[in-house]
């Protein structure tokens, strides 16, 4: 933990439950240049946040914490006699000082990353928006993941050879060190087309078809197949093709495990019988935990041991030290737990306590020397309300949207060499990346709220009235600046042949266009209480990302559940997945998988962009012939032409740079980002005190 941080708040904790087959997933995000890892556990999109949350008790922990967890959970699956795998999904950076403040970005977040083992690790959308990052990943990563750094349809232009090369192994076939189990892995991305141009990620349901893909997963050389990708795991055409692809070839019998990530949420979806997939969250604040009670194996057939059916656990830990150190401590467990005599203990962990190791330690306090290097304590500001991303409505008045369209976006997007235009402001809300908390807001804290690097660019002199079509679209539909859906839609969702109508229909369209497959609890829950499960659906639709507990009633029925609670328990999430609110037709154990009883946090669909009116005369006589400047991020540039050109705007290919004026002394800049203008904006409107701190 790192010593700015709060110490986590002790719970009444669920207990995981072990199987023969185990795992540990995150998907972190973090940025790399230099050198690498080691092997072995499970994590989620994680986004540098490795340092832990300093202002969150529940997920305080830091990698170091992390690193001993791991440690500890092999010492217990060695001592049973089961396997312990560790997996990251990807998008390890973009989202924290420690990943982002460094020059070159990701400096320190790999050295500290691949401290930690994995049994396979993958690539997440992240790490191909810049070319520096995937050649990073290549360059380093890659050799020191060796075989388990698994990239199953994504190639790279080598920054050695420049020659297209695959970005990592297709494929890794292993047995398990204590079960012996025959697992074959792959490692995909989502269909995701928003790469720099040194990478090629190629459609799964391509790769499906490919030769080698069929020829790794012929034979009778597995008894589990374990998929792991930066792909949601509801809703996923992706997940689905390859279920398609392994069952045909193998029938119903072969386990296959997925893990996935992107939509940082907690989920768990049952595809059938011997098949689900576990997504666990975001930036450090959750471990996926899932197990399965036993692999059908050509041994275990001849110990009579495949007649009992198999069973799939899966719990989401906290990131915090309590629940890491409870998870692991050394107690009675189902598989015959044999204590090691302490002189048994490697000198890793020899010294006397029983979480903490010497190597966990270490790097904790490497962490603490990175984030002094670079300045990430140093304060602008002291924040005197939280502003949030998604507990409130974007409306809201607590809102980080509200504050942005009404006042930092007003302020300060601004241009010298344009006083007097009119003027409106377009982000994508996907820019933003986390709260505004109450408290100190410094250089760590800048990168959690918007770590990215996009620029301002202009469209001068729209006319009025193409303006007001603008964001009366932006306000009823949001525009679907998000690349999975932005291909090519935008145009048709802005056009006038298709109407406008509230996000829930916008997304209950392309909920049936996309993704008719349901998971067999969906399905047969479907036909007996069908609100239930629309419901149920709905909360997970991908662009929800986490549980929106919207009325009372939902809140009473979560708490009216009998549970063991703490008086108070820590906000947190409450997740909604295939296994709970228990289906009516679950033949699977229906469980809470949150380890922790939370108070719940809301969370609300967000529009996907929002606009800021600075001056613009809207609905005044005149205003539809006014020129108007339109002012946005260069990430949504094709979007935003198309938009304009759709709503009969005559666009040009490209849009101007625009130039701010900060007023720090820098003049009129171009380079100026989305994180400049908040940080300016806070540290005038609430500087901290005389001594520097809040
Ligand atoms: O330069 C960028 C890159 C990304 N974004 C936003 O991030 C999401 C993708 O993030 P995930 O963590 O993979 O969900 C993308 O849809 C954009 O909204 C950005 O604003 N600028």
């Amino acid at each position: 933990i790192q010593p700015s941080a709060p110490p986590a708040v002790p719970a009444n904790l669920r207990e995981l439950t072990w199987g023969k087959l185990n795992f540990l997933h995150t998907t972190c995000q973090r940025n790399d240049e230099t050198d690498l890892c080691t092997d072995g556990c499970m994590e989620q999109d994680t986004h540098g946040w490795h340092s832990g949350h300093l202002q969150e008790p529940q997920y305080s922990a830091d990698w170091g914490d992390y690193y001993s967890f791991t440690m500890r959970m092999r010492e217990l699956a060695d001592r049973q006699g089961v396997d312990l795998l560790v997996v990251d999904t990807g998008d390890r950076i973009e989202g924290s000082g420690l990943s982002d403040a460094s020059d070159p970005k990701g400096k320190y977040v790999r050295e500290i990353f691949s401290a930690v083992d994995m049994d396979v690790v993958t690539i997440g959308n992240h790490e191909l928006y810049k070319e520096a990052s995937s050649a990073n990943d290549y360059l380093f990563l890659r050799p020191h993941y060796a075989d388990h750094y698994v990239v199953s349809n994504v190639d790279i232009y080598s920054p050695l050879t420049n020659a297209l090369v695959p970005m990592g192994a297709r494929f890794r076939k292993f047995t398990t060190k204590n079960t012996k189990t025959r697992i074959t892995a792959f490692a995909f991305l989502f269909d995701f087309n928003l790469n720099a141009n040194n990478t090629v990620v190629h459609p799964v349901a391509n790769v499906v078809t490919e030769q080698w893909f069929l020829d790794a997963i012929l034979g009778d050389d597995t008894d589990l197949f374990l998929i792991i990708g930066h792909t949601p795991v509801r809703f996923s055409p992706e997940f689905l093709l390859i279920l398609e692809a392994i069952r045909k070839a193998h029938g119903a019998e072969m386990p296959v495990q997925f893990f996935g990530g992107h939509t940082h949420i907690r989920d768990f979806v049952v595809y059938d019988d011997l098949s689900t997939g576990l997504e666990s969250g975001r930036y450090c604040e959750t471990v996926g935990w899932l197990s399965i009670s036993h692999i059908p194996t050509a041994a275990a057939e001849d110990k009579g041991d495949n007649n009992t059916p198999v069973l799939f656990s899966r719990t989401y830990i906290d990131f915090n030290r309590f629940s890491f150190a409870h998870h692991s401590r050394p107690r009675s467990l189902p598989f015959s737990y044999q204590p090691r005599s302490p002189s048994t203990l490697s000198p890793d962990h020899d010294h006397g306590h029983h979480f903490d190791t010497r190597s966990g330690l270490h790097l904790s306090r490497t962490i603490t020397s990175h984030r002094h290097t670079l300045h990430l304590d140093r304060i602008y500001s002291c924040i005197p309300s939280s502003y949030y991303l998604s507990r409130v409505p974007a409306t809201s008045p607590t809102s980080i949207y509200s504050l942005l369209q009404t006042r930092i976006l007003p302020d300060l997007v601004r241009s010298p060499m344009r006083r007097g235009v009119p003027t409106v402001a377009l982000i994508n809300t996907g820019s933003i990346r986390f709260d505004l908390l109450k408290g100190r807001f410094g250089e760590d804290e800048r990168w959690n709220v918007s770590p990215f690097t996009s620029n301002w660019r202009v469209v001068e002199g729209v006319p009025g009235e193409i303006v007001e079509k603008l964001a009366s679209a932006v306000e009823r539909v949001g525009g679907p600046w998000v690349e999975e859906e932005g291909r090519g839609v935008l145009a048709r969702v802005l056009g006038p042949q298709i109407p406008l109508g509230p996000l829930e229909d916008y997304y209950e369209g392309l909920r049936r266009k996309h993704f008719g497959v349901q998971s067999k609890f969906k399905s047969k829950s479907k036909s007996k209480s069908n609100n239930h499960n629309n419901h149920n659906n709905y909360l997970h639709h991908p662009h929800f990302p986490q549980l929106p507990l919207k009325t009372p009633h939902q809140y009473h029925e979560i708490h009216s559940r009998p549970q063991t609670l703490t008086p108070i328990p820590p906000p947190g999430y409450i997740t909604h997945d295939d296994l709970y609110p228990c289906p009516p037709t679950a033949n699977q154990p229906c469980s809470p998988g949150d380890d922790t009883p939370h108070t719940p946090i809301l969370s609300y669909p967000l529009p996907h962009a929002i606009l800021a009116n600075h001056s613009f005369p809207s609905h005044s006589p005149g205003a539809s012939h006014t020129p108007v400047d339109v002012v946005f991020l260069d990430f949504i540039e094709s979007y935003v032409l198309a938009a304009l050109h759709a709503l009969g705007c005559t666009v040009p290919a490209v849009s101007k740079p625009y130039k701010i004026d900060l007023d720090d002394n820098k003049g009129a800049r171009e380079d100026v980002t989305l994180t400049d203008i908040i940080v300016e904006w806070v540290r005038r409107e609430w500087a901290p005190g005389p001594d520097g701190n809040c």
